[in-house]
């Protein structure tokens, strides 16, 4: 049973948290409960969440880029909880509510943040990105505007995919794909299955997944795209024609999204998206790489990054949850306990699992 059914009672929620040492050295602790240190802030009881690839990488390699993990780390951000308490300025939310959580904080003051674009804050605190600690916990406190309420047909599961769809809604949106237009996807895991979902809601009519392992292109097929092409191990402007050509985009595709973070695939992105096409830059692989810059210029291509989400996405991903028009549930391969977190880790990491959610301490599996 959902805690969401039953009344919770703070003091007797345990925040036993799951929590990275070192690479590879992952221990569960019961840690101090959060409270609410600001009138405008809510108690979350975590009920479920998903694993992103940038958690294992912490676990694996204790670092991403310039963020290295020094201290002990809660993982995890990407989950959705039951309201337990609200500070005496809620007025949105109220004890017992299902929320999604947006799980970065920015300063709402400089610049950025007052331009909409609070995903680009430098002074954002984001869950389980060193040095600040993830919802994989009992208790999260939050901002309440950064709770998104579920409505009634939206489970707390489907909650905690909110979060990597709200990624793809705006990778998507930085590609300003139109109704009618082409979409090429680089890789078919939960990101890229997922922008090319959004791809498809935003009137997209030929969405192609591209990936280097076939089942994941048999679920993409399944899943929503119009056409699958397996990535050979020939040039990327081989692999580039041999899309075009399957796709029959002879001029190229209009908009292509790199969501694999993979250098062959990037360079293949600009050699497969057409003249004065767009190319959204949402996977992260290497920091540098080679890239076709030329056939860029020459083909005048609008090139655009993507990073998080920001003003809008995360309600646009609930409604597309609610409306039916991304069937998120399809993604989750299981749910485990929250003593279970590490083997859940494990399954990614080899591939096993699209998104395997990992239940709050305080849920029954
Ligand atoms: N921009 C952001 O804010 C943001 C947020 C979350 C995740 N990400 C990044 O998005 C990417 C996708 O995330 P995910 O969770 O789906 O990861 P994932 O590892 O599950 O998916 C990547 C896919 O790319 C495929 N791939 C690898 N090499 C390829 C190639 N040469 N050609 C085509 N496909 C190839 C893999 O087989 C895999 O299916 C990751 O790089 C992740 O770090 C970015
Ligand atoms: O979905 C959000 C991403 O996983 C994070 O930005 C992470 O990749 C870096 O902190």
């Amino acid at each position: 049973m959902d805690m969401a059914t039953q009344t919770i009672n703070k003091d007797a929620i345990s925040n036993l948290s799951f929590v990275l040492n070192k690479p590879g050295d992952v221990t569960f602790e019961e840690r101090p409960k959060p409270t609410i240190a600001d009138p405008n802030d809510v108690l979350v009881a975590v009920n479920y969440t998903g694993i992103c690839g940038s958690d294992v990488h912490y676990w694996v390699h204790g670092a991403i880029g310039h963020f290295v993990v020094k201290d002990p780390m809660v993982l995890g951000h990407e989950s959705a909880g039951t309201v337990v308490e609200v500070g005496p300025a809620v007025k949105s939310l109220k004890p017992g509510d299902r929320v999604a959580l947006e799980p970065g904080y920015p300063c709402r003051r400089c610049s950025f943040c007052r331009a909409g674009k609070y995903n680009l804050c430098p002074d954002m605190v984001f869950a389980a990105t060193p040095p600040y600690h993830g919802t994989l916990t009992g208790l999260w406190a939050a901002p309440a505007d950064f709770c998104y309420k579920l409505p009634d047909n939206v489970s707390l599961q489907e909650g905690a995919l909110v979060e990597p769809l709200a990624v793809a809604v705006h990778i998507v949106k930085q590609a300003r794909v139109q109704p009618g237009q082409s979409v090429v996807v680089m890789g078919a895991g939960p990101v890229g299955l997922l922008c090319a979902a959004v791809a498809k809601a935003y009137g997209a009519t030929k969405i192609v997944s591209v990936d280097i392992v076939q089942s994941k292109l048999d679920f993409a097929r399944d899943f929503c795209s119009t056409h699958t092409y397996a990535s050979q191990r020939v040039s990327p402007e081989d692999n580039a024609k041999a899309i075009k050509e399957l796709a029959e985009l002879p001029g190229g595709a209009d908009v292509v999204i790199d969501a694999s973070g993979a250098e062959p695939s990037i360079q293949t992105s600009i050699h497969v998206v057409r003249m004065g096409g767009t190319y959204v830059q949402g996977g992260m692989g290497k920091s540098d790489i080679t890239f076709p810059i030329m056939a860029m210029c020459l083909k005048e291509v609008t090139a655009r990054g993507s990073f998080r989400y920001g003003a809008g996405d995360y309600e646009l991903a609930v409604e597309l949850i609610r409306s039916g028009r991304v069937d998120v549930k399809r993604l989750i391969t299981g749910t485990v306990s929250f003593k279970q977190a590490e083997e859940a880790f494990q399954k990614v990491k080899s591939g096993e699992a699209i998104k395997i959610l990992i239940a709050g301490p305080n849920e029954k599996v």
